[in-house]
C-alpha cells in the first residue's frame, strides 16, 4: 500500500441478513463492532435484483438514530432517489458512475441534499471513468463482484484499481465491497482499502465481532506500517 492518512472503517452489508429482522440485525452489526451500515439498494433494472428503498431506510432510521448510514445505490437513474434518501437519514450516497449522465450534477445534488458522495464502479469499469471526478467525491467505490447478490466470490485482480487509486491520492477513502471477508482482507488491505464492505462473512458468522475484529486489525496494521514508511 502507498503511504495514506485514513483510517480503517469496516461497513458490514445487510444484504443476505433475514430482512425481516433488519432492525435487530443492524443493530446487532453495530454492536458487534461495525462502524457503518452498508444499505444496499437495487431497483430490478441496473442489477438483476430488487432489495428495499428508501422507505425501508427511514424506518430503519427510526429505531436507530445515530449510525451512519451508506445506501449503495444500484439503481438506473441515480439522480431520482437523492432527496428521497437525504429525507430518510441517508449519511452517504454511493452510486454508479455507469448509468449516470451527468455525474458532476448528480456528485453537487447529493452534497446540496447534505450527504456525503461515493462513486461506485463495476468490475468491468476502469478507474479513468472516475478519475476526473475524483475531486468531487468523498470515497470511490470498487466492486469486486458483480453487482446484485451477495455470496459471490471476490475478484482479486480488482486489486490493481484499488493499489492505483490509492498511489495516485493516499488520502482518499477507497471502498471495497463483495467477497470480502476473513480470507481475502489481506488483499484488499495491502491493495491500499480503508473502507471494507463486507456480508456473507460477517452476517453468518458465528461471532460477527470476531470477524469484524480480524479485518480491523489487518487493515490497520497496514495502514499503520504505511504511515511509519511516510
Ligand atoms: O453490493 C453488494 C452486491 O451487489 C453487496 O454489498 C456485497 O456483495 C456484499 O455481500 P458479500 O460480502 O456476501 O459479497
Amino acid at each position: 500500500m502507498a503511504k495514506t492518512g485514513v483510517s480503517c472503517k469496516i461497513g458490514p452489508s445487510v444484504l443476505n441478513a433475514d430482512l425481516a429482522e433488519l432492525h435487530n440485525e443492524s443493530q446487532r452489526l453495530l454492536d458487534s463492532g461495525a462502524d457503518y451500515l452498508h444499505l444496499d439498494v437495487m431497483d430490478g433494472h441496473f442489477v438483476p435484483n430488487i432489495t428495499f428503498g428508501h422507505p425501508v431506510v427511514k424506518c430503519l432510521r427510526k429505531k436507530i438514530a445515530d449510525a451512519f448510514f451508506e445506501t449503495h445505490m444500484m439503481v438506473s437513474k441515480p439522480e431520482q432517489w437523492i432527496e428521497p434518501m437525504a429525507d430518510a437519514g441517508v449519511d452517504q450516497y454511493t452510486f454508479h458512475v455507469e448509468p449516470c449522465n451527468d455525474v458532476p450534477f448528480v456528485c453537487l445534488k447529493v452534497r446540496e441534499a447534505g450527504m456525503k458522495v461515493g462513486l461506485a464502479l463495476k468490475p468491468g469499469t476502469g478507474v479513468e471513468a472516475v478519475q476526473q471526478y475524483i475531486d468531487q467525491a468523498d470515497m470511490i467505490l470498487i466492486m469486486t463482484v458483480e453487482p446484485g447478490f451477495g455470496g459471490q466470490k471476490f475478484m482479486k485482480d480488482m486489486m490493481e484499481k484499488v493499489q492505483w487509486l490509492r498511489q495516485n491520492y493516499p488520502d482518499l477513502d477507497i471502498e471495497v465491497d463483495g467477497g470480502v471477508g476473513p480470507t481475502t482482507i489481506q488483499a484488499c488491505a495491502e491493495a491500499g482499502a480503508n473502507m471494507i464492505v463486507s456480508g456473507t462473512a460477517v452476517i453468518g458468522a458465528e461471532d460477527p465481532g470476531k470477524v469484524i475484529a480480524t479485518m480491523r486489525d489487518i487493515v490497520e496494521g497496514q495502514i499503520q506500517k504505511c504511515q511509519l514508511e511516510r
